[in-house]
């Protein structure tokens, strides 16, 4: 049976939130070994596609699908249950795939209908509810015992989402997945020009469907894996958005295609050797109030108080630590026992000591100073996102975080502690060398009593979406009915 597995990863935004929405800026993101699976099979109902998000108390969404003048119309069998990001998936994916292959194939395919599976790794939702329920311990070993994918007994909408990108990496697999089935695209795991045209249709449908042109770091996260970011200009995008409800297909074909003018730059970027990333959420009790447009209506309304000199310091800062890391994986390819050696020297000791290591004649000494730099480089943007968060009276890096950070940094090996993306009080990312760190991050988390933190399983994978083998993504094959 003709079967379609996609996946696509989630995102930390390490550096450059607030600064990557400004095409001047760069960021850093990093994509995550958590991913989203989009499965599709044929249906056995005319025209009929389902949609099955079987996590969820609320599982199914069922469609009739037409074709007017090339264009696809959804309607939904139950009116009042909508998703509106897998409706303007499914809408413009298949009406730009009905405009770029032949009818008899399209019609041949979508008259059978379409049987959709959408199934998010359990590290985009919050598993607290599942572990307390079950009487077990918030931390990594009792997340271990989770089996794939697991049901998170509530409703999509009053799911706790853990901020890795559910809707981007979701809207990415949907897309690339309906591709690939309807064989638009050949080779979509090696061939640059359809990754860009998944690319495209992704970006479109997430900003229609999020109903604002952000900066995209997300679903280029999804598409692409981790890398160094620069946004592509919002003007490329306005022609289809908005006239968001009498799209034109010529212009919006004219858009999606690989060799249109999009400005989007992309650095390919992977965490040096030895280098690990680990996650939290935090359940403080606070919530993250929308802190974007506080931030950027402050932003321009106080030029007097050097909001632009305070972006080209964080700016620069965020330039070092992303040089440095990248100078690092350059340093174990020249000499891989020296790096080794350096990393298992101040994997033993805190951060802030590493400076003593320079004064010496010693080998590896360019590594101790890149290591040393990166994290004092990553202290002054923390501390110019709290003059940010002061100032714009936004909790970007708010005082309950900096304890928690602050106790994350002093443990021997780390190298970053940060809120990851716009901030707040919902997540944390941790970044160190060797083994060691990771066990006694966890427990200063698992002791911490002013706020709960929940670790993550997820940590750095730099792929992007790919084609899958369903066999090969342990827990998956559960949901089908074969
Ligand atoms: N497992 C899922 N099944 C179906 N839709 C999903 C799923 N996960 C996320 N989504 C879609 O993504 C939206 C969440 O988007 P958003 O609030 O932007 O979250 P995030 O910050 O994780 O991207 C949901 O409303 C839904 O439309
Ligand atoms: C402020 C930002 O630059 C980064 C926001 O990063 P998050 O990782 O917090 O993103 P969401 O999951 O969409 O809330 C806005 C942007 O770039 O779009």
């Amino acid at each position: 049976m003709s079967l379609t597995v996609v996946s696509a990863p989630g995102k930390v935004l390490l550096t450059g939130g607030y600064l990557i929405l400004d095409r001047e800026y760069k960021g850093l993101v990093i994509g995550t070994s958590s991913r989203f699976y989009t499965i599709i099979q044929p249906g056995d109902n005319l025209s009929k596609i389902i949609i099955h998000a079987p996590q969820f108390n609320d599982p199914n969404w069922e469609y009739k699908i037409t074709i007017k003048d090339g264009l696809c119309e959804l309607s939904a069998f139950e009116k009042d249950r909508c998703n509106t990001f897998i409706e303007t998936v499914l809408k413009h994916s298949l009406s730009i795939i009905a405009n770029r292959i032949s009818s008899q194939k399209f019609d041949e395919l979508i008259l059978k209908g379409l049987n959709i599976y959408v199934i998010g790794s359990n590290d985009f939702y919050s598993q607290r509810e599942q572990l307390k329920n079950s009487n077990l311990p918030l931390n990594t070993t009792s997340l271990r015992t989770l089996t794939p994918f697991c049901k998170v007994h509530t409703t999509l909408k009053q799911v706790h989402k853990t901020g890795l990108g559910s809707s981007a990496a979701m809207t990415t697999s949907l897309v690339a997945a309906l591709f690939v089935y309807f064989k638009c695209v050949d080779n979509v795991n090696d061939d640059i020009k359809e990754r860009t045209l998944i690319h495209n249709v992704s970006q479109f449908c997430h900003c229609l469907a999020q109903g604002k042109v952000g900066s995209g770091f997300d679903v280029s996260a999804a598409v692409w894996g981790s890398h160094v970011y620069k946004r592509f200009s919002p003007a490329i995008l306005e022609p289809v958005i908005k006239s968001e409800n009498n799209i034109d297909i010529t212009v919006l074909n004219k858009i999606i295609d690989p060799d249109y003018k999009w400005d989007n730059q992309i650095k390919s970027f992977t965490l040096p050797p030895e280098f690990k990333m680990i996650l939290a959420e935090v359940d403080s009790g606070s919530n993250t109030p929308s802190m974007v447009g506080k931030v950027l209506a402050w932003r321009k309304a106080n030029p007097e108080q050097g909001t632009n000199k305070l972006w080209n310091t964080i700016a620069s800062n965020c330039a070092i630590v992303i040089d440095n890391l990248i100078e690092l994986t350059n340093e174990y390819e020249k000499d891989k026992t020296e790096y080794n050696e350096a990393i298992r020297t101040c994997s033993c000791v805190n951060g802030s000591t590493w400076s003593n290591l320079l004064d010496k004649e010693r080998s590896g000494k360019r590594i101790f100073e890149l290591l040393y730099s990166i994290f004092t480089e990553y202290q002054k943007v923390r501390q110019s996102l709290r003059d940010m968060s002061n100032m714009s009276d936004a909790p970007i890096e708010p005082p309950m975080q900096t304890r928690l950070l602050d106790a994350c940094t002093e443990v021997p090996g780390v190298v970053m502690a940060g809120v990851p993306g716009a901030g707040g009080y919902d997540a944390i990312f941790c970044i160190g060398i060797g083994d060691k760190f990771v066990t006694q991050v966890e427990k200063v988390w698992e002791n911490w009593n002013e706020m709960s933190v929940g670790p993550l399983l997820t940590n750095e994978s730099s792929e992007g979406f790919k084609k899958e083998n369903l066999e090969n993504v342990l827990g998956l094959k559960n949901f089908l009915e074969l």
